[in-house]
């Protein structure tokens, strides 16, 4: 190894259709499964790898340049990266900026997390693009191996289709946000693999965030009678949540004001009586596009996820819990983006208003959860 993190070593990202993406070892050696996808942010890789969300994913960057401002102590969303495996086409060779810490490639080699660079990661993502998300490999050091061996790992691998995986990064005790000056509400989040940004930009408008296990009961979600309920983005399949989805079918019984984001949008749709579904390749970047269809505007957003809340944009649906409004979606490709229900105070969204990398447009969502308690 010429210097910790890149090295001329061999390394080979495996697909599930057989194809093979030679190139160098970056960060850890060994090996790593998961499921490939492609995330075209152009900024912000710490908070992705950083983000519980990517759990047992290995994400292909289509920036092809990646590592320039290097490891900060500042803007992990986690408590360590918790991406499966990472690709990139060019690392930067020096980091610089006034914040650096490390070298991304050195963080990644000391949290144990597989690299792969130097390949053709647009032709990568072109492929995810026509074929889908699909199981994956990253082999470096002693696991290289043959490539019929390689593949038959991969193959042995399990599908994101029907992974229950929050329990996997939920956190194990209760811990307590405190609001930035005075309190004005108590949310109860429930951590299906929460972002360090969302209990933040809740305590900046003056609400305590207690966080708890995604195991948590009904009882120990509503103690001490929060003011609202919050359902946090998470990994897996949200049709594998069954009791997130018992939960929330409680709070929405007892009309306590929820507020869900990404994998919440989906519990709260599932809890609905909608359904989700798999999407062929998913939305993971910082510029996509979402229409609001009570008003018409469109904000630019933060996303990342994999599966969608079935149905039609702009449509007034049935449920247990009253109409439901197919309230917001990409325009891109006509993905329901966000549920608004009329009959009991619940509201979700499938993007990401704590940005944490990306815009601020949706951030305002926090001050309608902030009303939507106040007027309880
Ligand atoms: N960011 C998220 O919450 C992702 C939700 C879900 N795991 C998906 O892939 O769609």
């Amino acid at each position: 190894m010429s210097q910790a993190g890149t090295s001329r070593e061999d390394a080979v990202l495996v697909l599930e259709d057989g194809s093979m993406h030679r190139g160098e070892a970056f960060g850890a050696r060994g090996r790593t499964l998961g499921e490939a996808v492609f995330a075209t942010g152009m900024t912000g890789y710490q908070e992705t790898l950083t983000d519980p969300s990517y759990h047992r994913q290995i994400v292909v960057a289509t920036a092809p340049h990646i590592g320039n401002t290097g490891w900060n102590d500042d803007d992990d969303e986690s408590a360590h990266i918790q991406v499966a495996g990472y690709v990139v086409r060019d690392p930067a060779r020096r980091p610089s900026n006034w914040r650096s810490t490390a070298d991304l490639g050195e963080e990644l080699a000391r949290q144990g997390v597989v690299g792969l660079a130097g390949v053709d990661t647009r032709a990568i993502t072109r492929r995810l693009r026509e074929a889908g998300s699909m199981r994956a490999g990253l082999f470096s050091g002693d696991a290289l191996a043959d490539p019929t061996s390689m593949r038959a790992a991969v193959l042995d691998s399990p599908e994101m289709t029907g992974a229950d995986l929050a329990g996997a990064v939920s956190t194990r005790e209760p811990y307590t946000v405190a609001a930035t000056g005075p309190t004005r509400a108590r949310v109860a989040a429930l951590d299906l693999g929460i972002k360090a940004n969302t209990p933040r930009m809740l305590a900046e408008r003056g609400i305590e965030t207690r966080v708890l296990p995604s195991s948590a009961s009904i009882d120990e979600l509503l103690d001490g009678a929060p003011d609202g309920v919050f359902l946090s983005n998470g990994p897996g399949d949200p049709a594998a949540a069954a009791h997130a989805v018992a939960l929330t079918e409680e709070v929405l019984r007892r009309e306590v004001p929820l507020f869900g984001i990404c994998f919440g949008n989906q519990i709260l749709a599932r809890a609905l009586g909608l359904g989700t579904y798999k999407m062929r390749y998913g939305h993971r970047g910082i510029n996509v596009p979402v229409v609001d269809h009570t008003d018409g505007t469109v904000a630019i957003t933060s996303q990342n996820h994999g599966f969608a809340v079935a149905g039609t944009p702009g449509e007034r649906v049935d449920s247990p819990f009253g109409r439901v409004h197919l309230s917001h979606s990409c325009p891109n490709d006509g993905t329901v983006e966000g549920l608004t229900c009329e009959g009991v105070p619940a509201f979700s969204v499938q993007y990401h208003p704590e940005a944490a990398a990306g815009p601020h447009d949706a951030a305002d969502l926090f001050d309608r959860f902030a009303d939507m308690m106040g007027n309880r």
